[in-house]
């Protein structure tokens, strides 16, 4: 017996040097090794009743359950996490150290306003004041983050202003006014579900796992791809990680496409995404590598590098992630959503006004560039786009006057000659309404060198339509976009409206909210617009 009494006491000290050792694995079998024996225990000294001996075994059994959810709960195997502190829970339901322990995965988990029933009940324990600082801390943090997923009143300002440099601002999961549906475009599509405005935020979701790697642009072409080989690798190895550790991150995985028949993929209810979902039963299905393979290579993202580029963040940065509500948007050249990559979260906001009803789209790659590079682009993808603006203009592309257009583009003609030549074009084609936006969308480089050249604009100016009025068609087909704001705002500056005309700041600031959402300060927002056009 004293022997048995050693082994658990040396058993029990063992458990807990490799937990504060961060030895997690090795903690997990200790500790389960203990758990084992005191169940025995129990179940034994049930039939020979001896109060105190129970009492006291429980104690040591809610303990070493508490503090197996705590390894489980490093090693982010939430699930398992919360089983052990629910078998703790049901001895010992006021048991501090599983409150904090189960209030933490339930943090981790999105579920706020449960974690901050299990932060709320911890602090009513008397004996924990040395801990209240911690307590404290995340009892602030969960009133913050229940807050922002109902409301999605974030605010990235700072961040932005400081170049989406340092660390980024923490944020919740949020799932606005949109669900699932079926899409004329491909397969399902999220759609609005109410009239929202430009800027309005529609979904913030952290990413299941994402892989980000340095390659500076200066590196030579085939150690470039290496590294993005390399790169991809130990993401698809991070995903894997993830859906084995998960039932429900597995099941919603398997929910995506694999970009093959498409039309008769269910379409799930949005509800399922919601973190409250989490006890929803979810199917433990399985998951084999070419599986995965065929699904990322469909739904993952890579962080947006033209906005990079153009607001000054390193563009060496490369990252790769999947976002699985995020995976349910179809592309459009002409989107109404964009993508903001803030840390591991996306925040999707609407850019430009949406209507009820609407499906919700952004952009796979640049749609700033004529119909066959995106032509071209789609099929890296794997798909033939079926956008409005690809069915427009594929019929106008075969036509040859448009293909010599094109063709100078290669050869060197002045802008201004391109420019003109397009829009002769258009108005004899009878191009109007939005078809004028998406042409010029496709042309945007040499209109944006044509409207930035004193040169150009003296010699070609009363040929070519006013800088505003292609911006605001270019706008109306395309919704915001950094090289547009760039080209309205140094325009403005050009003419002394910088600041102070009221009706071009207000328009300004509506493609500002269609950059970053209105999840930014107003004066921010100025500040960064005048950034973009010095
Ligand atoms: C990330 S998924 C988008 C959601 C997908 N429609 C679904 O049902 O799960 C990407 C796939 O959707 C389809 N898709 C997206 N945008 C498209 C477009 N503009 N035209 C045609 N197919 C598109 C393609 O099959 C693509 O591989």
């Amino acid at each position: 017996m004293k022997e048995e009494e050693e082994r658990i006491q040396n058993l029990r000290s063992k458990a807990t040097k490799l937990l504060l050792r961060k030895e997690f694995h090795d903690s997990i079998e200790a500790y389960s090794e203990l758990i084992s024996f005191y169940h025995n225990q129990i179940s034994n000294t049930h039939q020979n009743l001896d109060p105190n001996i129970l009492t006291k075994l429980k104690k040591s059994l809610c303990l070493a359950l508490c503090n197996r959810a705590e390894a489980h709960l490093n090693l982010q195997e939430f699930p398992q996490a919360l089983k052990d502190c629910n078998e703790a829970a049901r001895i010992e339901n006021t048991h501090f150290k599983t409150l904090l322990c189960k209030g933490k995965i339930l943090l981790s988990l999105n579920q706020y306003g449960l974690a901050l029933d299990c932060f709320k009940e911890a602090s009513l324990d008397p004996h924990e004041l040395e801990n209240s600082d911690t307590l404290n801390g995340y009892l602030e943090k969960c009133i913050k983050f229940e807050s922002l997923s109902r409301t999605g009143a974030f605010d990235i300002s700072d961040w932005v202003l400081n170049k989406f440099q340092g660390k980024p601002p923490e944020l919740a999961e949020y799932i606005g006014p949109i669900e699932i549906k079926k899409s004329d475009i491909s397969g399902r599509g999220l759609f609005a579900t109410k009239n929202v405005d430009c800027g309005t935020l529609l979904l913030v979701t952290k990413a299941v796992a994402i892989e980000r790697a340095i390659v500076p642009q200066s590196t030579f072409q085939d150690s470039k791809e290496q590294e993005q080989l390399d790169m991809w690798k130990s993401f698809i190895d991070k995903v894997m990680e993830s859906a084995k550790k998960c039932v429900r991150t597995r099941d919603l995985i398997c929910k995506l496409s694999i970009g093959e028949n498409e039309d008769h993929l269910e379409v799930p209810d949005i509800d399922l995404f919601r973190p409250e979902a989490q006890e929803r039963g979810f199917l433990d299905k399985k998951i084999d590598k070419e599986k995965l393979l065929n699904i990322l290579d469909v739904n993952s993202l890579v962080e947006e590098l033209i906005s990079a580029k153009i607001q000054g963040k390193n563009s060496d940065v490369h990252g790769i992630g999947l976002w699985i509500l995020a995976s349910f948007i179809n592309h459009s050249c002409d989107p109404n959503v964009r993508r903001s990559h803030v840390g591991d979260h996306v925040i999707i906001h609407a850019s430009r006004d949406i209507k009820a009803c609407e499906e919700l789209t952004f952009a796979y790659f640049d749609v700033f560039s004529p119909f066959r590079d995106r032509e071209e682009k789609a099929k890296n993808w794997g798909f033939v786009c079926k956008c409005k603006r690809c069915n427009l203009e594929k019929g106008v592309c075969s036509n040859q006057e448009m293909m010599e257009i094109e063709m100078f583009l290669g050869k060197g003609l002045e802008m201004g000659g391109v420019v003109y030549r397009l829009e002769e074009s258009m108005r004899r084609w009878m191009v109007k309404g939005k078809g004028k936006g998406y042409l010029r969308a496709s042309f945007w480089q040499v209109y944006s060198e044509v409207y930035e050249s004193e040169r150009l604009l003296r010699k070609w100016g009363s040929k070519i339509p006013l800088m505003e009025c292609v911006v605001d068609s270019v706008v109306d087909a395309e919704g915001s976009d950094e090289r547009i704001v760039k080209v309205l705002m140094r325009g403005l500056k050009r003419k002394g409206h910088y600041g102070n005309g009221i009706l071009e700041m207000e328009k300004a600031m509506k493609l500002g909210r269609g950059l970053y959402g209105k999840i930014m300060k107003k004066q921010t927002l100025k500040t960064i617009l005048f950034q973009l056009g010095n």
